[in-house]
């Protein structure tokens, strides 16, 4: 059985009226080393999920898209409208994946919502589902494990970028923050009947350094690093202007202040010091 009549006969079976796609390969670094892998899993799920919600007659899609669709922006913050011009195989992907909904839409009338995630960082309020990636490969962990462990090993990449202080720059959005977004979204897509596009974002940039400080300061660790050269594939600075989902979706993020979301990290990572142990 091939993956699109499986999933067809699933929403059919199931009576499923829309689906919220995540696509699983969301790594940057990654994306760089593996590239086909990232085409092959983001782009063909997308055209198996696509041809199954046709065979299903399925109209709804909400999709997990990326910041990393606009590669290096002229200006900040960024706006839906700015122009697409990715610089890493993940952010591409993404960007053709909401190109491919946009033709579904035109042909089949399938109406999806791609949510342009900016970094998405943090854990559940009550400390159960965290971060944990193997390798990791995500900032707020990796400081975080280091604090834990207390091996001095992390390390930021570059400070030659055009910033602040020449690490890169980032607008980190707290993970309940963007679940409730979804369900925002997802209502507003079955009362319009129009797809559109939306940045999660708290508005907000914060440098590499600076949010170790910021981890340092919810810690109380004095956590080590070095610099090390540039990982390749990272934009100098992405912050959002997600004044489009405050406004149309009524969503009101609830953590603004990046502490709160790394305290929130941290949480899970002093319940789970080595992760999700059986993955
Ligand atoms: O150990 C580390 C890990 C990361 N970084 C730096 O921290 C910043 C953030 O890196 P992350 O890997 O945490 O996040 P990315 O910005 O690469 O990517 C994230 O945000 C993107 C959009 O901004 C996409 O949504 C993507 O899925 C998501 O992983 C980058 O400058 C990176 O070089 C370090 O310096 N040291």
């Amino acid at each position: 059985m091939n993956d699109t009549f499986l999933v067809s006969k699933i929403l059919r079976d199931e009576r499923i009226e829309a689906v919220m796609y995540f696509a699983a390969y969301s790594l940057v670094p990654e994306s760089v080393k593996k590239p086909l892998k990232y085409y092959e899993n983001n782009v063909s799920g997308m055209i198996s999920l696509l041809k199954a919600m046709h065979d299903a007659q399925v109209k709804y899609l909400v999709f997990s898209s990326s910041a990393a669709t606009y590669g290096i922006p002229k200006t900040l913050p960024i706006t839906e409208d700015t122009p697409l011009d990715p610089i890493n195989p993940y952010g591409e992907t993404k960007m053709m994946m909401e190109k491919i909904m946009h033709w579904a839409d035109q042909a089949d009338g399938i109406k999806s919502i791609a949510l342009r995630y900016f970094n998405v960082a943090g854990a559940a309020e009550d400390g159960s589902i965290g971060e944990d990636h193997g390798p990791e490969t995500h900032l707020i962990p990796n400081i975080l494990k280091s604090a834990i462990s207390g091996d001095g090993n992390f390390t930021i990449f570059g400070q030659d970028y055009d910033t602040k202080d020449g690490t890169n720059v980032r607008d980190y959005v707290q993970v309940e923050d963007l679940i409730d977004a979804h369900v925002l979204a997802l209502k507003h897509l079955m009362k319009t009947n129009q797809s559109d596009v939306f940045n999660l974002g708290t508005a907000q940039g914060y440098s590499n350094l600076e949010i170790l400080e910021a981890a340092k300061k919810v810690t109380g660790i004095d956590i080590p690093y070095t610099i090390g050269p540039r990982r390749g594939g990272d934009p100098d600075s992405l912050v959002a202007d997600s004044s489009k989902a405050r406004s149309v979706l009524g969503w009101k993020p609830k953590h603004e202040n990046v502490e709160d979301v790394i305290a929130t990290a941290w949480k899970w990572h002093q319940n789970h010091p080595n992760g999700y142990e059986d993955k």
